[in-house]
């Protein structure tokens, strides 16, 4: 059985090995985050949590001091540094996000390397990211996106006891679903599944048709096998530094994937084109549920002269923004919320209220009020945010453009141009001076009394999950209202237990952005015997 400490440890003993290799044998390239960095990153982040000896030599051997941590003039490690909001707000002119979104773009996502289109995306990042702000980051556009996917009617399929592949939903395809008892109206279905499979393409049903349409998620039908494929298994092996002829089957799947989500999202975007353009789309494909911010994307890109090609990859960053983190943690939370005993019960009473469901058999959502969900579900929110420490690693990687001076701990620190700098926020989540009792689900660490009303308040406090400064999330208020919503319709609908007879969580291993279990939760579910 895999132990989360002796993991950790032989991930931290390969990343050191590689590190070595990468800073030796890295080609130096201007402008671009080093691969040796992101291993960096992930080495000081486990040394500072773990302490110890460890902690102590990484102290001694760093170049600056203060609360910078790391061995190059190149890339340092902000650690614990209290003004790190600030100078992660200030302008783009003095310290920008744009490289490390240019290496992603040409290391990662496939883009190739160009002068000509590192400029192009630097002068058109800010208008391609316009209209994902003005749905994915207002309030009331995000609410009302997320109204369109009807989640409570995709909820009530959420399994729906079928042993044949074709008449199973999507996302149960992959979750291995045995059916041990059909569904019938003398006697109620119990289905076996892997619960984060299942979860995760739940999650991505809901927002990807909302941002490309229904068609192009019927168009390709292997989507979901290769974005899982490309962001668990190659994402990570790229940004490191691993070159793509290695020898290994991991990298040979991990970019045939790539090539199949390259040419779905051109072939996407080319059908996106004629649309806007009034011509009939490739193979008569129904475009009429393309969101607005595709369409807006689409006129940027046009106004930029991006080739069709290009357009693709620029939006397969959008994709990976849109599912990579948020499934993930919808995953965790249903997980940690039915294997914690007595959660689920008292949230079903919070959310009763703001979930009607009839009284048939089987039980539907007669309606479900998003708002009042997110706004006044207190424990709910709580076990979000708690799920967000457990299992989000979100970290804020900054070019420096222009010297900044920096006052750190009484002293002043000079932040010279062409340094990058990694805030990792996760350090914090797992410091048992902030969070006592860090590896233990607690949501009620963030229910507090508000001091004017007296009633229970959640308040992020240290926690940062989205980053922070000018380039932090643009996708937080939809992904909050998606997590929300379908976390609450899943709660209330079904009810979730071990096959073992347990509940037995698995250790958590690094991912892209949120840790991910290392291996799948098998899972009895069956509708929710109403109490
Ligand atoms: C639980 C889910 C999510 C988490 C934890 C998360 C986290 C993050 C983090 C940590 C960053 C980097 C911030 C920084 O550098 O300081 C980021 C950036 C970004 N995220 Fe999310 N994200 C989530 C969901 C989404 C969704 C649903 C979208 C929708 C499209 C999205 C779009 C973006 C974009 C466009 C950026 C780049 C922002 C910029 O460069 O200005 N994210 N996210």
């Amino acid at each position: 059985m895999v132990n989360s400490n002796n993991l950790y440890e032989l991930i931290a003993v390969v990343l050191f090995t590689w590190l070595l290799y990468a800073v030796i044998f890295a080609p130096k390239k201007h402008n671009l985050f080093p691969v040796w960095a992101t291993i960096e990153v992930a080495l000081t982040s486990l040394i500072i949590s773990s302490g110890g000896f460890a902690r102590r030599i990484l102290l001694s051997i760093r170049r600056y001091g203060g609360s910078l941590v790391g061995l190059t003039s190149k890339h340092q490690v902000l650690v614990n540094f209290p003004g790190a909001e600030r100078l992660m707000s200030q302008s783009y002119h003095s310290i920008s996000a744009g490289p490390v979104h240019y290496t992603l773009f040409t290391r990662v996502f496939g883009a190739n390397d160009s002068p000509a289109l590192k400029k192009k995306l630097e002068e058109s990042y800010k208008s391609l990211l316009a209209p994902v702000e003005r749905t994915y980051l207002n309030e009331a556009a995000a609410g009302a996106v997320i109204e369109k996917a009807d989640v409570p009617k995709m909820a009530a399929s959420f399994v729906t006891f079928s042993s044949n592949r074709k008449s199973m939903m999507r996302w149960e395809l992959s979750a291995a679903i045995r059916v041990i008892t059909p569904d019938t109206p003398d006697k109620p279905g119990v289905v076996e599944a892997n619960l984060q499979s299942l979860v995760r393409d739940f999650g991505f049903c809901i927002s990807t048709p909302l941002l490309y349409g229904q068609d192009f998620m019927d168009r390709y039908p292997q989507l979901l096998d290769d974005f899982w494929r490309f962001d668990n298994d190659l994402f990570p092996l790229l940004m490191i530094g691993l070159p793509k002829w290695a020898p290994l089957k991991i990298m040979k799947d991990g970019l045939a994937a790539r090539a199949r989500l390259l040419d779905q999202m051109e072939a996407l975007y080319r059908r996106i084109d004629q649309y806007q353009r009034g011509d009939s789309a490739d193979f008569g494909a129904d475009m009429s549920d393309i969101s607005n911010t595709a369409l807006e994307r689409n006129k940027v890109y046009e106004r930029e002269n991006w080739s069709i090609k290009d357009r693709g990859v620029g939006d397969l960053t959008l994709l990976w923004g849109l599912n990579a983190n948020t499934h993930p943690v919808l995953f965790w939370l249903l997980a940690y919320t039915y294997s914690t005993p007595g959660l689920l019960e008292r949230l079903r009473e919070e959310t009763a209220p703001h979930i009607k469901l009839s009284q048939a058999h089987p039980p539907e959502i007669k309606s479900m009020d998003i708002a009042t969900l997110c706004r006044d579900c207190p424990l709910l929110k709580a076990c979000l945010f708690e799920t967000y420490r457990m299992s989000v690693e979100a970290t804020s990687i900054r070019y420096i453009t222009e010297p900044i001076s920096i006052e750190d701990g009484g002293c002043k620190r000079e932040l010279k141009s062409g340094m990058f700098i990694s805030v990792p926020h996760s350090i914090i989540q797992r410091d048992s001076s902030v969070y006592a009792d860090p590896d233990t689900f607690v949501p009620e660490r963030f229910l507090e009394a508000d001091p004017e009303t007296g009633k229970p308040a959640v308040r992020y406090g240290k926690l940062k999950p989205w980053g922070m400064g000018t380039a932090m999330c643009k996708g937080r208020k939809f992904a909050e209202k998606e997590i929300v919503s379908a976390g609450a319709a899943i709660l209330s609908l079904w009810d979730i237990d071990p096959a073992s007879g347990t509940w037995k969580l698995p250790a958590m291993a690094p991912g892209t952005g949120v840790k991910k279990p290392v291996e799948d939760i098998r899972v009895v579910i069956k509708r929710r015997v109403s109490s």
